[in-house]
């Protein structure tokens, strides 16, 4: 199956970071998704209950991101990867989140992890 939703540079405002100023305020994060699916259904229904919907992802990122902090990139990633893979109909998905405040010399930063569903 090789049917891909996709969500570019879903910008989120948040608290993240190791250091002290970071806990302090809001810094943007942007996510650039791609999860594996299956257009079968839906391209014979016509109906959006049958697809992996990229509005409700992209309401589930900023939710989860609005509900929880943490310090890492990374810690963020998995956990918003665990999500999309139990909570949607997609069987691998390939998360980015890219941190442009963070290097001051650098136009943006990031990590990227790619997960998928246990068979
Ligand atoms: N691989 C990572 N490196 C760093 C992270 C991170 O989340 N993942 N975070 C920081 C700090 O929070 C940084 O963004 C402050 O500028 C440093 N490196």
């Amino acid at each position: 199956m090789q049917d891909k939703v996709f969500i570019r540079q879903l910008q989120v405002n948040t608290i993240i970071g190791v250091f002290d100023f970071e806990k302090q305020a809001k810094q943007p994060l942007f996510f650039d998704v791609d999860m594996l699916t299956d257009f079968a259904k839906a391209a014979q229904s016509d109906n959006v209950d049958d697809v992996v919907d990229y509005a409700k992802v992209s309401a589930r990122i900023i939710a989860h991101c609005e509900a929880t902090q943490v310090e890492l990139l990374e810690t963020l990633a998995e956990q918003l990867a665990t999500i999309i893979l139990s909570e949607f109909a997609v069987s691998q998905v390939i998360l980015r989140i890219s941190k442009p405040q963070a290097v001051l010399e650098a136009q943006t930063v990031g990590i990227e992890i790619m997960r998928k569903k246990q068979s």
